[in-house]
């Protein structure tokens, strides 16, 4: 049984001051297997964050259906889920990295990524060990740890966001351009987590600018403008 299964999926929009309604993406379909890796390629505006922001249920789709196979609730459509339930996924099954960090405010940096795992019931002793592991494995400065991120560069606001998604070990994680600013350096951390994830399990859809730079991790990618899903190895000159 797939792990994620999206048949004829379509988002619109309403643009009110124009009183206009707009399909941002129609008839997409594709399914991921347990454990796999999908990259999603497409021009700018073809819809590729609408589909991660409806599968993390930031929006609800108009069409189509996004199974999901949960853990706790077996099958569900996640567009159909309680609010109760969906908050219950984001915080134990689903993790979601944006190139924006939008945290509490007045928490410090290593609050935050400690906060994740005692949300998800870890100890504090264990909860603070990982979250130091994880700070330190993106390299965030030490001298960091117990600021507030408001004042952090991009980049290093980028890597608080994805030691925050990271630590908690998600059973499906969705990666929205989370290298876009980075350094080559960085970079590699960042591929680094995701093979140690990929590799315990987790199941992961990504649009990477640099989809390349996933090369040999990524199993998979789909193509906005084919609406093809093809071997990685295969989608040879895909860009974004
Ligand atoms: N909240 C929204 N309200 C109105 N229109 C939206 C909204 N979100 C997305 N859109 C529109 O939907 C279309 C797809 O946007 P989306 O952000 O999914 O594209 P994308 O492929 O991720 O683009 P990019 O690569 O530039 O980030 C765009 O035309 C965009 O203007």
């Amino acid at each position: 049984m797939s792990m994620l299964e999206i048949t004829d999926f379509g988002k619109r929009f309403t643009i009110h001051h124009l009183g206009k309604t707009m399909p941002a993406i129609e008839h997409i379909n594709f399914s991921l297997e347990a454990g796999e890796f999908i990259g999603i390629v497409g021009k700018s505006g073809s819809g590729k964050s609408t589909i991660l922001k409806s599968i993390y249920r930031t929006y609800l789709p108009d069409a189509g259906e996004i199974l999901y196979q949960s853990d706790r609730f077996g099958e569900v459509d996640l567009a159909k889920l309680s609010e109760r339930q969906i908050l219950y996924l984001r915080k134990y099954e689903i993790g979601y990295v944006s190139q924006f960090l939008s945290v509490m405010p007045r928490t410090t940096c290593r609050q935050l990524v400690t906060n994740a795992l005692l949300e998800m019931g870890e100890s504090e002793e264990v909860a603070l060990m990982e979250a130091e592991k994880s700070l330190a494995h993106f390299e965030l400065d030490p001298k960091l740890w117990d600021s507030y991120p408001n004042t952090f560069s991009g980049g290093e606001k980028l890597r608080l966001n994805i030691a925050m998604a990271t630590v908690k070990k998600p059973r499906l994680l969705l990666l929205d351009e989370p290298t876009a600013s980075l350094d080559q350096q960085s970079k590699v951390k960042v591929r680094e987590i995701i093979e140690k994830l990929k590799n315990k399990g987790t199941t992961l859809v990504g649009i990477f600018h640099d989809i390349e730079f996933m090369d040999g991790l990524c199993d998979k990618v789909f193509d906005m403008q084919t609406r093809q899903l093809t071997v990685a190895k295969e989608a040879v000159g895909y860009e974004s």
